[in-house]
């Protein structure tokens, strides 16, 4: 059916060409536009010296590896301004500026997830704004659950890639209008997670298996799933069959953002529950075990990452002579 509006006057026209324009482009970019990101990072620079080479975001139950920082400047995620709100327990909601070692660093402490009910565009804005701060590294973790048969709980898993099952179904945080000064329209993603931090990562894990640590590191691919729910048997059997490791709900949206934009990705899970494949058993998965999974294995995580971020920070120094303590 047409429909015909007629206009009083030029003016009134005007005024309902730039009302349509806005609100098309706020259907798009749901107030996370190259602007708003840029001013978010600027009130964080504005309100510390400190210029971070390394983003960090810590998983359910992971955000002990936030002390390991030398905390310079802290906020709550609830005092910057259009700064998504965590709603999850585990997820602290602080956004923390520090050192480890002499690596200048900014650390989520907990993330957004789209069953949050943030759309995939604000679930990403914490990682353009790490870019805009001058992020170039990130460090991702999540806990997820062992889908490989051989995986444990406790177990470390290094990201070798990812099954979006979101995108596949369309639901991807680079849908809309493409800025180009984030990156280009179309992106590459089978160099998606860097491969020297990942050798690096792996070199670091091997020691501590040679002192004698009982956990066990993987390399796998990571599948990531709306949520909230866990999933069912007959979903874990496929995804088990599809030769996916292990399932969660973020970390591959973060990480296609970030590269995107350019960022150097790294990202790890740490198994929290073995998944059940069976009808006939009693265990069930639940948030509070994941939880208590994280808070068990937090002594060599916090050690890992903590070397992993001197292993990035001794490069960038053989690479620039600059070193990365921020004050450059
Ligand atoms: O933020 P991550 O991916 O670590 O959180 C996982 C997925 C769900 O948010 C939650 C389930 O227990 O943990
Ligand atoms: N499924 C999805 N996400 C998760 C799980 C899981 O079993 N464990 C921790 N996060």
């Amino acid at each position: 059916m047409d429909c015909v509006i007629t206009f009083r006057t030029r003016r009134d026209y005007r005024l309902y060409r730039s009302f349509i324009r806005s609100a098309s482009k706020n259907l798009f970019v749901s107030g996370s536009s190259y602007e708003l990101i840029k001013g978010i990072a600027d009130f964080l620079l504005s309100r510390t010296d400190l210029r971070p080479k390394i983003g960090i975001i810590c998983g359910s139950g992971l955000g002990s590896v936030a002390t390991i920082l030398d905390v310079k400047k802290e906020f709550s995620y609830s005092e910057i301004p259009h700064f998504p709100r965590s709603t999850v327990p585990g997820h602290a909601g602080k956004l923390l500026f520090g050192y480890m070692g002499n690596v200048a660093v900014m650390c989520m402490q907990g993330r957004v997830h789209f069953y949050e009910g943030y759309d995939l565009v604000k679930c990403v804005m914490p990682v353009r704004v790490m870019k805009l701060c001058g992020v170039t590294h990130i460090i991702m973790s999540n806990a997820a659950g062992g889908v490989n048969e051989k995986y444990n709980v406790g177990d470390i898993m290094i990201v070798k890639d990812h099954v979006n099952f979101l995108g596949l179904g369309g639901l991807n945080p680079l849908r809309g209008p493409n800025d180009d000064r984030w990156g280009p329209r179309f992106v590459a993603l089978n160099k998606a997670y860097d491969q020297w931090m990942r050798k690096k990562a792996k070199e670091l894990a091997s020691q501590y298996q040679q002192q004698g640590s009982r956990t066990t590191f993987h390399e796998g691919v990571y599948a990531v799933v709306g949520g909230p729910n866990f999933e069912t048997v007959a979903e874990l059997r496929m995804l088990r069959k599809m030769g996916i490791d292990a399932v969660g709900m973020s970390t591959a949206t973060e990480a296609i953002a970030a590269h995107h934009c350019g960022m150097t990705v790294f990202a790890f899970s740490l198994i929290t529950n073995k998944c059940v494949l069976e009808y006939d058993v009693e265990e069930m998965p639940n948030h509070e075990e994941v939880i208590e999974s994280g808070l068990k294995q937090e002594s060599l995580v916090k050690d890992w990452v903590s070397s992993l971020v001197q292993a990035v920070g001794n490069q960038w120094l053989m690479h620039t002579e600059k070193g990365c303590n921020g004050l450059d």
